[in-house]
């Protein structure tokens, strides 16, 4: 395996349970990783295995590179992690908690201080640096939170439920934390329900159920999962023998609701070339959209499997 997360027969056991059963999965370097599955499905488990903090009792894993086991300082120094209940030193300022977490995170003395503010710049807390953490809204400590896990530039990020309790707005700017992020090169995985809002920035996903992967291992998911060979077209004025004209201009109707019909392009069919001959064809188009595969639709048929 050569993946920057491996994760190979992966058992936890805590006192009372089995928490994780023989769980083996890779994430390639700059993969946005969605880690999903019901609540109770281990997903926090693995994450703290992943992030060193939890040892498993059987199996292996390897970030960066590193054994968790071997090297779990090392481990630490390459990677962030965002539990999904995380604290903030309410009485410090911005600046001075992102100063500790750096410090903590073993950057030298002498790069802190533009370490700090480049981790600031990177959430938008720039002119909140000497505010008290405690001051600040969900939102803001939220971003207070995740600049503290990446102020010593690591290469793997772990945000555990990272939109709990956030409202649309501090959500958007969140997903558009991740996607910024993710271009510089960060590999991330991120656990939520919200699947919706996963779908944002995630290329791939990982369902954990009962303690083990399901349905197909990581699977192609989100920004990158485009089904372009369905189309969805809406008609303004459509004639009555709109399929009968649609499938003169060569494409399969799968069906026609009213003035909207969903149509499958011919192999190699680009569909900006089937949008123009639609218009040729003397036909109103309203709306013209690739039909998108969902996280959503990827999880339910994970979950039928
Ligand atoms: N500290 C603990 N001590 C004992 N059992 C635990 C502990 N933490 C989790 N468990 C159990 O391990 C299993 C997996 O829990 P975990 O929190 O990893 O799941 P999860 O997928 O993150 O769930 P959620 O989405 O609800 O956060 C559950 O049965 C849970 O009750």
């Amino acid at each position: 395996m050569s993946g920057m997360i491996e994760v190979e027969g992966v058992v936890y056991d805590y006192p009372a349970v089995r928490a994780l059963h023989g769980v083996s999965f890779e994430v390639q370097a700059g993969a946005v990783l969605a880690l999903v599955g019901p609540n109770g499905a281990g997903k926090s488990t693995l994450m703290r295995c992943i992030a060193a903090l939890d040892v498993p009792t059987e199996g292996t894993i390897r970030v960066a590179g590193l054994d968790v086991e071997e090297d779990p300082r090392g481990v630490h120094a390459a990677i962030g992690y965002l539990p999904d209940f995380f604290g903030l030193y309410e009485e410090l300022s911005v600046r001075k908690a992102l100063t500790y977490a750096a410090r903590s995170r073993g950057v030298p003395v002498s790069e802190t201080a533009a370490a700090v503010e480049m981790a600031a710049a990177r959430v938008q807390l720039t002119d909140r640096l000497e505010a008290r953490a405690g001051e600040l809204s969900r939102g803001l400590k939220q971003r207070l939170a995740i600049a503290q896990t990446i102020v010593h530039q690591p290469r793997v990020l772990l945000l555990d439920e990272p939109a709990a309790g956030l409202d649309p707005e501090a959500r958007r700017s969140l997903s558009d934390l991740i996607l910024s992020l993710s271009k510089d090169g960060m590999t991330i995985v991120v656990s939520s329900h919200i699947l919706a809002e996963l779908e944002d920035y995630s290329t791939q996903m990982l369902m954990i159920r009962d303690g083990a992967v399901a349905g197909g291992g990581v699977v192609a998911a989100g920004s990158g999962h485009r089904d372009g060979q369905r189309v969805e077209v809406t008609f303004a004025e459509p004639p009555l023998d709109l399929a009968e004209r649609l499938e003169k201009l060569g494409v399969t109707v799968e069906q026609t609701t009213g003035d909207t019909a969903t149509l499958l392009l011919p192999e190699g069919e680009d569909d900006s070339a089937l949008l123009g001959k639609l218009i040729a064809a003397g036909l109103k188009v309203r709306s013209f959209q690739a039909a998108r595969k969902t996280l959503e639709d990827a999880y339910l048929a994970e979950v039928a499997r």
